[in-house]
């Protein structure tokens, strides 16, 4: 039983293995199995193949875990950084505590009490650059600043410096609080002039660079006059004197070598606006007009002066002479327009030139005597007054306006030659004269602005302040670098080394991490940047100090601030550019300069033929020289008004130059021509044959307009580039023809031939502008040496000349049209600009009424200020018991007439409102419709300016075929 049963237990396993193995599952794990024994090696790559994958999943894991890490290190980098910033703001600050904390100590020994806060923040804004001195000399109107030093005194008294001093630019720092009454800061103001010397600069440097370039015109019938302007004890009567002892002795100096001149001395001054004669107690004088309008004044003392002693004490004495007072400003204030006049006479009686010195009162306006008397008030509104007229002649003279306003104020009436005078060695130089205290900030802006408008201004006095602007920011970040680093260098090892440490964590984990960039030096970097803005700065700096330097050297001053051309100047370049098909203005400095070399060489070879070429170039220079004082003249011109930029002058002095040029050419041909020897040319013929060639080669540079032989005027040797380098590449046989050409002229008496040989020259050198070819300009040249021998050719010439004289005549006759289109865009120019010149006058006007209002309003609050203490007074001690009626009585008065005036005040103001209101609503109008007609207008000025060249061209073309 046992066994059967043990034998049923066997059976069913047997059964259930049969069925296991041949289930399904079993079936698949043996194909498994069979698999795997047969591709264990292709298993073991796939394994490899997951480990790999698996591992670049790791990697992946990793990487994004480490791009978590490297997010929160960037944040923390962030943090970081802000925490270093945090802690150099406040190393700053407690930088700035110490500096304050010593300043303040530095400032109690040294008794001065000044404001600490605004003390640094100007000088944070200070600018710590200057140019080089130019010393003026050809400009009519000068404008100099000069700063004097800031006293002891002012110090003590609480004043800050708050000038800084870069010449050509004035900044002033004016302390101010914001809205809140708590908060300060500095506004800064820029000017820009001729010259600007700082407080550290002498008397000397300011003759030299000013008044001892022009003391010679004053020998040469020329008028000197210089004035000194400025606030009360601002240095005005100190910067004269200091200057009279310099120009006394270089006065005399000239006059020791020429004993033929005579020094006549006279000084008066302008008081209340009355003439006194400080040379005679005082006496008053009378100002006259004689018949030819000259002023003259009556009984003047006029002092013939023998030496420099003599002179000193003539101007000391009228020194004590003169009105001064103390007032509140200053103890000695002089409170009259000094005159000191200096005339050069010949030996024969007749004026050689004049020196004004002109010492004027005291600029400050009429609200800064509230305390003086009414006499005091009186002095300041004459000394406005004149002050006023004295602006506006020298603005008038400045700009070459017609009608100079001299007869506003008695100064102006005795100064009518300065202003009048034609001659161009006649200068008007401006001192302007400031303090450097913060409480005169106001009027030291007056002062700059007064001395600003004097002189048209040019968009270019950006630049000079940018320049200096970035030179002084660069040098103080340099200077911070350098203390950063100095900082760095003394902080203690420990903060370096973790500094370090950080440093080299974050290489490592740069270095770690393959995509991640370079790790960058940061401070190495901003090295570099400053490094780099510095020296950009310097070659700036440079850059303007050399062109300064160059001018310099021409002797033309302050054009190192006019890199940029203006607007407008760009608009009359472009107009100069499409003009110059007819007009251009040659270099003659270039061509002078080459026939002065041409008339040294010939004279070493040769002196009889030197002769007439080195006086041709000795009057060549001249011309240029003439030419050359004219520019800055022109170029103040440019500045002051468009109207008078057109290049008539330029033109004019051109033609009289190249007039010159081709006469001298015809006068060496001639003498060529006569000495010539027909094999080949004598010593003295080369060296004029040489020079000969030098002047025609200026004169292909010169676009000339001159007479043919029937009177026409005609254009020759033009300054085409093409036309040049023909002239180049054919510069001998040119050189051969020039001299042969005129060979037939002496040799055959055939007038006829003569007329065709000229028109021929000047037929060819039209085609040669009017781009011929240079073959056929070869084949009119070949025919005209082949003309001696055949009549008939010749005759064909001429006819063909007689064609091309038509086509000359189209070619001016268009050149006219397109040059009175230009004449009227001018006019244009013109109109635009005195129109501008007129609103900035209607403004100054409005400016000055407002700040007339403005005194009178201060004015009104002295005089309550003044009635509330009364009326106090009245109460305390009620002595006016009895006279309180007639006293209210005329309070009513008062106040009803002030009302008044308020009331009119009032009905002015609205319809001034309502003017406004009309002119917007007109304006908004007619700009619409301008613009569309300007636009217009312009189209068709192109047009016009285009379609003669375009006709000319076909013109030429249709000629061209014909022949
Ligand atoms: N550049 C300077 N260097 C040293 N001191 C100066 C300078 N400029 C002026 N001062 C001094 O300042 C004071 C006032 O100067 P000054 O009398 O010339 O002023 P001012 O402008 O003529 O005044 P006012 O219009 O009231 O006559 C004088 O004591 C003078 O010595």
């Amino acid at each position: 039983m046992l066994r059967k049963q043990i034998n049923n237990i066997l059976q069913n396993q047997q059964i259930a293995r049969t069925e296991y193995d041949e289930s399904p599952q079993n079936v698949q794990i043996q194909q498994l199995d069979s698999f795997d024994s047969q591709n264990s090696g292709r298993l073991e790559y796939d394994s490899e193949r997951y480990q790999q994958v698996d591992n670049v999943v790791d990697q992946g894991n990793q990487n994004n875990n480490k791009k978590k890490q490297t997010k929160k290190s960037s944040l923390l980098q962030n943090m970081e950084k802000m925490e270093q910033k945090r802690q150099e703001r406040r190393e700053k600050m407690n930088q700035m505590k110490q500096q304050k904390l010593e300043k303040e100590q530095m400032n109690k020994e040294s008794n001065r009490n000044v404001d600490i806060d605004f003390e640094m923040l100007i000088e944070q804004e200070r600018l710590n650059f200057s140019l080089q001195h130019v010393p003026i000399s050809n400009n009519r109107l000068s404008v100099i600043v000069r700063k004097r030093p800031l006293f002891s005194k002012e110090e003590e008294e609480g004043e800050l410096d708050s000038i800084s001093c870069s010449n050509p630019i004035i900044r002033v720092h004016e302390p101010k609080y914001k809205v809140d009454g708590i908060t300060k800061y500095v506004e800064n103001q820029d000017f820009q002039f001729d010259n600007a010397f700082s407080e550290k600069e002498s008397t000397e440097d300011v003759y030299k660079y000013s008044l001892q370039p022009l003391i010679k015109c004053i020998f040469e019938h020329g008028v000197v006059t210089c004035f000194a302007y400025g606030q009360t004890g601002s240095g005005k009567t100190f910067t004269m004197r200091g200057l009279q002892q310099h120009y006394i002795n270089d006065i005399f100096s000239i006059i020791q070598k020429n004993h033929q001149f005579q020094l006549i001395m006279s000084y008066f001054e302008i008081y209340g606006g009355k003439c006194f004669d400080l040379l005679n107690e005082r006496n008053q004088l009378n100002i006259l007009e004689d018949k030819n309008n000259n002023v003259q004044i009556q009984n003047l003392i006029e002092k013939p002066v023998r030496d420099q002693l003599e002179m000193i004490e003539i101007i000391e004495q009228a020194a004590i002479i003169r009105t001064t007072h103390a007032t509140e400003a200053n103890e000695e204030s002089s409170r009259s327009h000094a005159i000191c006049q200096i005339v050069v006479k010949d030996t024969n009686g007749s004026t050689r030139g004049k020196l004004i010195m002109v010492d004027l009162a005291g600029s400050e306006r009429a609200q800064d005597c509230q305390s003086n008397s009414k006499q005091r008030r009186v002095e300041g509104a004459n000394i406005n007054q004149s002050l006023l007229a004295l602006k506006e002649c020298i603005r008038a003279m400045d700009s070459g306006a017609q009608h100079v306003p001299f007869r506003g104020s008695k100064l102006t009436l005795v100064l009518r030659d300065s202003f009048l005078s034609k001659q161009s060695n006649s200068h008007i130089i401006m001192f302007a004269c400031i303090s450097p205290g913060s409480s005169s900030s106001d009027h030291t802006v007056n002062t700059l602005r007064y001395a600003d408008r004097l002189k048209e201004s040019n968009g270019i006095k950006q630049d000079v302040i940018k320049i200096i602007e970035e030179q002084s920011k660069a040098k103080k970040k340099k200077q911070n670098y350098q203390s950063s680093q100095q900082q760095m260098a003394s902080a203690p090892q420990a903060a370096a080394q973790k500094k370090k440490e950080k440093e080299k964590e974050e290489n490592d984990s740069n270095k770690k991490n393959q995509n991640a960039p370079p790790v960058k030096n940061l401070k190495g970097e901003n090295k570099n940047k400053e490094e780099r803005q510095y020296d950009h700065t310097q070659y700036l700096m440079n850059n303007a100090k050399n062109k300064e330097n160059m001018q310099s050297v021409d002797n033309i001053p302050s054009i190192g601030y006019q890199d940029k051309p203006s607007q407008q100047e760009k608009k009359l370049n472009a107009q100069q550019a499409k003009s110059s098909q007819i007009q251009k203005i040659p270099p003659i400095q270039q061509s002078v300069q080459q026939i002065e070399q041409a008339s040294t060489q010939n004279s070493t070879q040769q002196v009889v033929s030197s002769t007439s070429v080195s006086s041709s170039a000795s009057a060549l220079a001249q011309l240029h020289r003439e030419k050359r004082d004219e520019r800055p003249q022109t170029q103040q011109k440019r500045q002051s008004s468009i109207g008078k930029k057109n290049a008539n002058q330029t033109d004019t002095s051109n033609q009289n130059l190249n007039n010159l040029l081709q006469q001298k050419i015809l006068n060496t041909d001639a003498s060529l021509a006569t000495n010539h020897n027909h094999d080949h040319l004598s010593g003295v013929d080369q060296n004029k044959a040489l020079s000969l060639k030098q002047l025609k080669q200026i004169s292909q540079s010169n676009p000339v307009t001159t007479q043919n032989n029937q009177g026409q005027q005609i254009r020759i040797n033009s300054a085409h580039p093409s036309n040049n380098n023909n002239s180049q590449n054919n510069n001998t046989r040119d050189d051969n023809n020039n001299s042969f050409n005129q060979l037939p002229k002496k040799g055959h008496n055939n007038q006829q031939q003569k007329k065709t040989q000229q028109n021929m020259d000047n037929i060819s050198t039209i085609n040669n502008k009017n781009n011929r070819d240079s073959s056929a300009n070869h084949n009119s040249r070949h025919n005209s040496s082949s003309n001696n021998n055949n009549n008939q050719i010749n005759n064909n010439n001429f006819n063909q000349n007689l064609n091309d004289k038509s086509l000359n005549d189209h070619i001016l006759q268009k050149n006219k049209e397109v040059q009175e289109n230009i004449e009227k865009a001018q006019q244009h120019q013109i109109e635009q600009k005195t129109k501008d010149l007129i609103l900035q006058q209607i403004k100054e006007k409005q400016e000055d009424m407002f700040s007339s209002h403005m005194s009178a309003i201060k004015e009104d609050a002295n005089l309550l200020s003044l009635e509330s203490g009364l009326l106090t007074d009245c109460q305390k001690d009620g002595f006016m018991d009895c006279d309180i009626d007639s006293y209210v009585k005329k309070f009513e008065s008062i106040v009803s007439k002030k009302l008044l005036m308020y009331n009119l005040l009032q009905q002015k103001m609205d319809t001034l409102k309502k003017m406004r209101n009309e002119y917007n609503n007109k304006y908004s109008l007619n700009q619409i419709n301008n613009n569309h007609h300007e636009k217009n207008q312009q189209q068709q000025q192109a047009k016009q300016i285009e379609d003669p060249n375009k006709k000319r061209q076909s013109f030429l073309l249709k000629k061209k075929i014909e022949n």
